[in-house]
């Protein structure tokens, strides 16, 4: 199975299904995220669906258990094969959020954004290294009964030793030839795809190395060719 997802970060609803059109035959399967799901709610996921691949609805839920419970049945409808939900919601949002999703859909839970390094997190006021947070975080969500995590490269291979059977997104990949900078410089904690994949990530998100590539077929044919 082809590992990777690629986030449709796209504002406009033809712009993200001819893009998904282009690319599917390199790609897993397809990430919509809050951008997406805020712009264009049900009826884009739909639209989205028609393309034929596996849908991640990365909603990043974070509230109290009873209204990301009932988040999660609103969403069932769409039949998302993955769906996030914040770690630091806490345990018991998680088991509420995992009661509540469809048969065959994954919940996994955001440890620490791809975004922030370890003085993004202390100010936050969380002490100790995002590595630390991150294997925190991953026992909470295995205690759960979460069918996995997203973390950076950086740390899945840690993870993946100490919960065999989990399911590992990683975000936060950039190919060698992409210069983070030029795409935005908004993520930290960065690595390959191909360390990534041997790192033990199940699925590699990749937007903006695909999106914002001159060539958005190339690009994602020259990284399925990495792995
Ligand atoms: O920690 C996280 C969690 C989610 N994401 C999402 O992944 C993609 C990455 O896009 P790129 O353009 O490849 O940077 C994006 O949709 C994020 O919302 C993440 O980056 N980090």
């Amino acid at each position: 199975m082809n590992p990777i997802y690629l986030a449709l970060d796209l504002p406009r609803l033809d712009a993200a299904i001819a893009l998904a059109q282009k690319v599917k035959g390199h790609v897993g399967g397809l990430k919509l995220g809050l951008e997406f799901f805020c712009a264009h709610g049900h009826h884009g996921v739909h639209e989205v669906a028609k393309v034929g691949l596996p849908l991640f609805l990365d909603l990043k839920l974070h509230d109290i258990p009873n209204t990301v419970a009932g988040a999660m049945q609103s969403i069932h409808v769409l039949e998302p094969a993955i769906v996030t939900v914040h770690a630091s919601g806490g345990r018991a949002m998680m088991e509420d959020a995992k009661a509540a999703a469809g048969e065959h859909c994954r919940v996994v839970a955001v440890t620490v954004l791809t975004s922030l390094d370890d003085a993004d997190l202390a100010a936050t006021g969380v002490g100790g290294s995002s590595h630390d947070q991150v294997l925190r975080l991953a026992d909470l969500a295995a205690e759960a009964g979460l069918d996995g995590i997203v973390c950076s490269g950086q740390e899945v291979g840690e993870v993946h030793r100490r919960w065999k059977n989990g399911f590992f997104v990683v975000p936060g990949l950039r190919p060698a030839e992409a210069a983070n900078g030029a795409l935005g410089g908004d993520q930290k904690r960065t690595v390959t795809p191909r360390q990534a994949r041997d790192a033990g990530a199940s699925v590699l998100v990749i937007g903006r190395p695909i999106s914002r590539a001159e060539d958005p077929v190339t690009a994602a044919r020259a990284i399925e060719g990495t792995l």
